[in-house]
């Protein structure tokens, strides 16, 4: 059996996703059989976990090599205990081009041996396991009826959404890990209470936004769709936590989430509030202006999700992201707000290490220059390959989009 069986999605999905990535505009700009073959790619990268792990490292509070070199040490001590090897190593490596970021290489596909024995979990906790994680309690969702403490069994995931939850019939402890991993098929350290105060895991992508914002010490910056608080905190530490970031999040259970991430990154200036931005937004001017509630940061902005808003007093920055890989989240989102807002126009990214934004939303060749889009399946090819890590790091990445405006 392949590891990596296509990844399955509704068939209503695949037609959408298809009808996105072979529109017109591409089909005009490089052919049929490139756009589709562009299309395949996104669907096998769909089904497999990037080669490298990338941790933002905290340095608010240590410097890099400081970081890297406890990392190090740690990894070092998790791998003595799981390996019987005697000399470990650990290959950690820093970012060229981002100051706060550290990479580590993922070693796979490995052979590995499927037992009789098996643990079903949901496909959400086996892409987590795909990058180092063991298997927590909640993530299983079938597990033979009498295993037991100490029980080898091969853990399966559930790509299609068809198990229906059997936990019950788990014996193990209802606590801490369900399963722990020793053979894994990629294999990557778990970073389970390893630094968590410096060693933060955040997709590179994730980070990159951070720095394209470039907040400064003093602003006082809005993150409209804010849990679990990655990129809050983010914001935070590059303002060497002077100022203030206004966090919000819709979902009350989410909030303490980002509480307890600032707190242990030791992060005072971020104010969250559980609130619906679609309802921060405003078109009063005069609120506008006042900018200063916190319930209501007021702004000329779309309600629509996952946006950075970074203000500032004259003019303002924003910054709108997605983890999407549409056109309808992502370009279309930018041709409408550029022609519903004349006051918003699009500015470079520092760093832009992804590709630009994708044909098919009407936008300018020049416009889509200023847009980042993280497209993995542009370079599907490469990666896996010998090219350097840092190299295969800024191309194999999650599907991302950021877009930076500036208000005049
Ligand atoms: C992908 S997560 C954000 C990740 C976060 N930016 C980070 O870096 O850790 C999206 C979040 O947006 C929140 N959200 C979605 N729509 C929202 C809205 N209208 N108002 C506030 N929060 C919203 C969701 O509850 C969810 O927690």
């Amino acid at each position: 059996m392949s590891n990596f069986p296509r990844i399955s999605l509704k068939p209503e999905v695949t037609d959408y996703l298809k009808s996105v990535f072979l529109n017109k505009e591409v089909l005009a700009a490089v052919g049929h059989q490139e756009a589709d073959c562009r299309f395949q790619k996104l669907l096998t990268c769909l089904s497999h976990p990037p080669s490298y792990t990338c941790v933002r490292a905290s340095t608010h509070l240590a410097p890099l090599e400081e970081i890297r070199h406890k990392l190090g040490e740690e990894l070092k001590k998790q791998q003595m205990c799981t390996s019987s090897a005697e000399e470990v190593s650990v290959q950690i490596l820093p970012h060229p081009q981002i100051p706060d970021v550290l990479l580590l290489p993922v070693d796979g596909p490995r052979p590995v041996k499927q037992l009789s024995s098996e643990v079903v979990v949901g496909a959400q906790c086996g892409s987590a396991v795909l990058r180092g994680a063991h298997v927590f309690v909640p993530g299983i969702l079938a597990s033979p009826k009498y295993m037991k403490v100490g029980d080898v069994v091969s853990v399966l995931s559930d790509l299609e959404g068809r198990c229906t939850r059997g936990a019950t019939s788990f014996q193990g402890k209802k606590v801490g890990i369900g399963v722990r991993m020793v053979e894994a098929l990629y294999q990557s350290p778990s970073f389970d209470g390893v630094l968590p105060n410096l060693a933060f895991l955040q997709n590179l992508p994730s980070v990159v936004v951070g720095h394209v914002l470039g907040p400064r010490p003093g602003e006082r910056i809005l993150d409209m769709c804010a849990a679990p608080g990655g990129k809050t905190c983010h914001i935070a530490a590059l303002m060497r936590d002077q100022g203030e970031v206004v966090a919000l999040d819709r979902i009350r259970n989410k909030i303490d989430r980002i509480h307890q991430n600032a707190q242990m990154l030791h992060l005072q200036s971020i104010k969250v509030y559980c609130f619906n931005s679609t309802q921060a937004v405003s078109s009063d001017s005069a609120q506008e202006a006042e900018a200063a509630s916190d319930r209501d940061p007021a702004c000329p902005v779309p309600g629509a999700s996952r946006r950075s808003v970074p203000t500032s007093h004259c003019s303002a920055s924003y910054s709108m992201l997605t983890c999407t890989v549409t056109l309808a989240e992502n370009e279309e989102q930018v041709a409408w707000a550029l022609q519903t807002f004349p006051c918003l126009t699009l500015q470079p990214q520092e760093p832009h290490i992804g590709a630009e934004g994708m044909l098919g939303a009407g936008l300018s060749p020049e416009q889509l220059r200023l847009l980042q889009r993280f497209s993995p399946e542009l370079s599907w090819d490469q990666t896996g390959t010998a090219a350097p890590l840092p190299c295969r790091a800024d191309r194999d990445t999650i599907g991302f989009f950021i877009a930076k405006f500036l208000k005049n």
